[in-house]
C-alpha cells in the first residue's frame, strides 16, 4: 500500500478545521511517532489515514487498491472496545469476520496471546482484565490480523511504567520484524525510545516532520522546541 499520499486533506466538523489542509507522504518502513499538544489533531490524523474519518477536502491514496490497503491495516484505539466475552473470543473476533477456519483462528490467537503475554488469561472474561492487560488485548486483537500497517492512538495512556514497558517490548518485536507503525503518544520518553520519524502536530497542521534524531536534538520550529521543553503550547 506504500507510499501513502495525503493531498490537501481537511477534516472539518461543526464549522472548524480539525486538521488541514495538509499534505503527507508515508513510506513503508519504520516507526512514525505523532506528537503534539492536546486537541492538536493527532487522533483525527490517524483516523483519516486509516480511512475511518470522512475527509471534507483532499484525498488519501494508497499504492494498492483502497479496499486491499485498508484490509492490510489495523488500529489500536485509545479506549478500545472490549466485548463482554472471553479474552480468546475478543482476540478471535476480527478473524471470525474474515472467513477463516476455526483451527486457523485458534492457532493465530494462541500465537499472538503468547507474544503479548496473555496466554494465562485466554479463557477469562475480558472484563476482569487490568488496564494494562486490556491494552495488550487490544494490541493482540490488532496483531491477529497481521497488518502491514499498524496505527496506535496513545496505547499506553494511563498505564504504569511496567505495563508501558511490556507494550513497548511487544512493539519493538513487531518493529524488528518490519511492521510499519504510526503511533501517537504524550509520553516523550516513549517517543524518544520508539521513534524513527516524528510528526509534530499543532493546531491541525504538521508543524514539523523529521527523523527522530534531528527532531529531538534540533527541532526547527519554536512551537516544537517549546513543546519538548515542557512549556505550554497553545
Ligand atoms: N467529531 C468531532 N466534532 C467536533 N469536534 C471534534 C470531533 N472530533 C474531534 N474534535 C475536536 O477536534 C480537535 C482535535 O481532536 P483530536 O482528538 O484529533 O486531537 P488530539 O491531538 O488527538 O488530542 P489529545 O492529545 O487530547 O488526544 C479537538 O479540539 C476535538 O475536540
Amino acid at each position: 500500500m506504500f507510499p501513502i499520499h495525503a493531498r490537501a486533506i481537511t477534516v472539518r466538523r461543526r464549522g472548524r478545521d480539525l486538521i488541514g489542509p495538509l499534505d503527507l507522504s508515508l513510506e513503508g518502513q519504520g516507526v512514525t511517532i505523532v506528537i503534539g499538544p492536546n486537541g492538536a489533531g493527532k487522533t483525527t490524523l490517524l483516523r483519516a489515514l486509516h480511512g475511518i474519518e470522512r475527509l471534507s477536502k483532499g484525498e488519501i491514496t494508497y499504492a494498492s487498491p483502497r479496499p486491499e490497503a485498508l484490509a492490510a491495516q489495523a488500529f489500536v484505539f485509545q479506549s478500545p472496545v472490549i466485548m463482554r466475552r472471553t479474552v480468546r473470543e475478543n482476540m478471535a473476533y476480527p478473524l471470525s469476520l474474515r472467513n477463516m477456519s476455526k483451527s486457523e483462528i485458534s492457532s493465530r490467537v494462541d500465537e499472538v496471546a503468547e507474544r503479548v503475554g496473555l496466554t494465562f488469561a485466554l479463557n477469562r472474561p475480558a472484563r476482569v482484565l487490568s488496564g494494562g492487560e486490556r491494552q495488550k488485548l487490544a494490541l493482540g486483537r490488532a496483531l491477529t490480523l497481521r497488518p502491514e500497517l499498524l496505527f496506535l492512538d496513545e496505547p499506553c495512556a494511563s498505564l504504569d511504567g511496567r505495563a508501558t514497558r511490556e507494550i513497548e517490548d511487544v512493539l519493538n518485536h513487531e518493529i524488528s520484524r518490519g511492521r510499519r507503525i504510526i503511533m501517537s503518544t504524550h509520553n516523550m520518553g516513549q517517543a524518544r525510545r520508539l521513534a524513527q520519524d516524528v510528526l509534530f502536530i499543532h493546531k491541525g497542521q504538521i508543524h514539523e516532520a523529521a527523523p527522530a534524531d534531528q527532531f529531538f536534538t534540533a527541532a526547527s520550529t519554536d512551537a516544537a522546541r517549546a513543546f519538548l521543553n515542557g512549556d505550554i503550547v497553545e
